[in-house]
C-alpha cells in the first residue's frame, strides 16, 4: 500500500510542499508543508478562514497556487489520468445543478469521467439516497446534499478522498454513519483527509491531525499526540491578594493567568503545591481546583491566535 512509486514517490500520499496562494492582500495560505498517508483518517482544522478550502482547491488544480505546490503519488492531481478515479472530493454540497435528478447528476460525472454506470445505483445506496435517486435536487435538504456530494466522492472508487466539512447539515444519525464511513474507507487503505473547523467533529473520526491557522502550520500529529496536550492539568485557584499569590506562583515556575472571573488558572504546578505555597506564605485559598482541558478547548487554545472573526471583538 505505501511502496515507492513509479517516481520514487510514495503511493496514495498527498504532498503539500511549501504551498502558497495570495488573493489580492490575503494570504490564504503561506508556506504550508505536510503529508497526508493512506490507511487513516487525517482530520484537517482550523478555524474558520485559516485555509482549509484553497488548500483542498488547489489539490484539485481548481486553482493555480502563488507558489509551492500539491502532488498526490508525486503528480500534479491534473496529471493523473484517472481524474475522479484517482481523486475523489466532496468540496461545495451547493454547488450541483439544482433542475437536475440525483441520479442524472451522478450519470453525467461518470460520462464524464469513464465510470461504469452500475456505479451510480452504488454510491446512491451507499449514501442512503436510492428513494431520492429521481428527485430534483433543487429540492434537496443540505443533508441531502451532502449526502450527494460524498457519493460523487465515492463514483469512481478512487484510492484518494478528499472532504470539505462533510458533516454540514448531517443530522445526528448521518454524523454517525459519515464517521463509519470514513473509518471504513481508511480500513480499506485509502486515503482520507477531511477538513472541518470543529474539533468534535474530528476526535471520534481521526487518526491523524492537521492543523492551520492563517495558512501556516501549527500541529501535525496523531490525535493521541494532540489528546496529550488535551489532558494538560490546569489548576483553579481563587483568593483574596491575586496578584500576591500570581506573583508567588510565578516564581515558582508556574504560568499564570486570570481565568476573567476573578480567579487565576495555572499551569505547571499541581494543586497539592499551590496549596503548600498559599498555606506556608500565608494566602487564604477560596477556591483550590484541578481540570482537564478538553480536546475542543486543547484546540481553541492552539488556534487562538489564528481566530479571524471572535465573537463580540473589539479589535
Ligand atoms: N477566491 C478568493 N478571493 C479572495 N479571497 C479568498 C478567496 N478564497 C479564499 N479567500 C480568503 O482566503 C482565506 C482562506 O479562506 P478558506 O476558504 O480557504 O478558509 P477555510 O479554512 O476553508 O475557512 P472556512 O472554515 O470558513 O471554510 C480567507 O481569508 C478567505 O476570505
Amino acid at each position: 500500500m505505501t511502496d515507492a512509486g513509479p517516481h520514487g514517490s510514495v503511493d496514495r500520499v498527498i504532498e503539500v510542499c511549501e504551498l502558497t496562494k495570495r488573493y489580492g492582500r490575503t494570504m490564504a495560505v503561506d508556506g504550508l508543508t505536510f503529508t497526508v498517508r493512506p490507511g487513516c483518517v487525517t482530520g484537517f482544522l482550523g478555524p474558520n478562514g485559516a485555509g482549509k478550502s484553497t488548500t483542498l482547491r488547489l489539490t484539485l488544480g481548481l486553482d493555480e497556487p502563488t507558489s509551492g505546490g500539491v502532488t498526490v503519488d508525486g503528480h500534479r492531481f491534473r496529471d493523473h489520468p484517472r481524474g475522479l478515479r484517482h481523486v475523489g472530493a466532496l468540496l461545495d454540497a451547493g454547488d450541483v445543478h439544482g433542475g437536475r435528478t440525483a441520479a442524472a447528476h451522478l450519470s453525467i460525472l461518470a460520462r464524464s469521467n469513464a465510470i461504469a454506470r452500475r456505479r451510480v445505483d452504488e454510491v446512491l445506496d451507499e449514501v442512503g439516497l436510492t428513494d431520492a435517486a429521481r428527485r430534483r435536487i433543487g429540492g434537496f435538504s443540505l443533508g441531502m446534499k451532502q449526502r450527494l456530494g460524498i457519493a460523487a466522492a465515492l463514483l469512481g472508487d478512487p484510492p484518494v478522498l478528499l472532504f470539505d466539512e462533510p458533516v454540514n447539515g448531517l443530522d445526528p444519525e448521518g454524523v454517525l454513519w459519515v464517521r463509519g464511513l470514513f473509518r471504513r474507507l481508511a480500513a480499506e487503505g485509502r486515503t482520507v483527509f477531511v477538513s472541518s473547523h470543529l474539533m468534535r467533529e474530528m476526535e471520534n473520526t481521526a487518526d491523524r491531525l492537521v492543523v492551520i491557522g492563517r495558512g501556516t502550520l501549527i500541529a501535525d500529529e496523531t490525535l493521541a499526540e494532540f489528546a496529550d496536550r488535551g489532558t494538560r492539568r490546569t489548576v483553579h485557584v481563587r483568593t483574596r491578594d491575586t496578584t500576591a499569590l500570581a506573583e508567588l506562583l510565578t516564581s515558582e515556575g508556574a504560568s499564570v493567568r486570570p481565568d476573567g472571573t476573578g480567579g487565576l488558572t495555572v499551569t505547571g504546578l499541581s494543586a497539592r503545591r499551590i496549596g503548600e505555597l498559599a498555606h506556608r506564605h500565608r494566602h487564604m485559598l477560596h477556591e483550590l481546583a484541578t481540570r482537564t482541558a478538553s480536546l475542543e478547548e486543547a484546540f481553541m487554545e492552539l488556534t487562538a491566535d489564528s481566530v479571524e472573526y471572535l465573537a463580540g471583538d473589539t479589535r
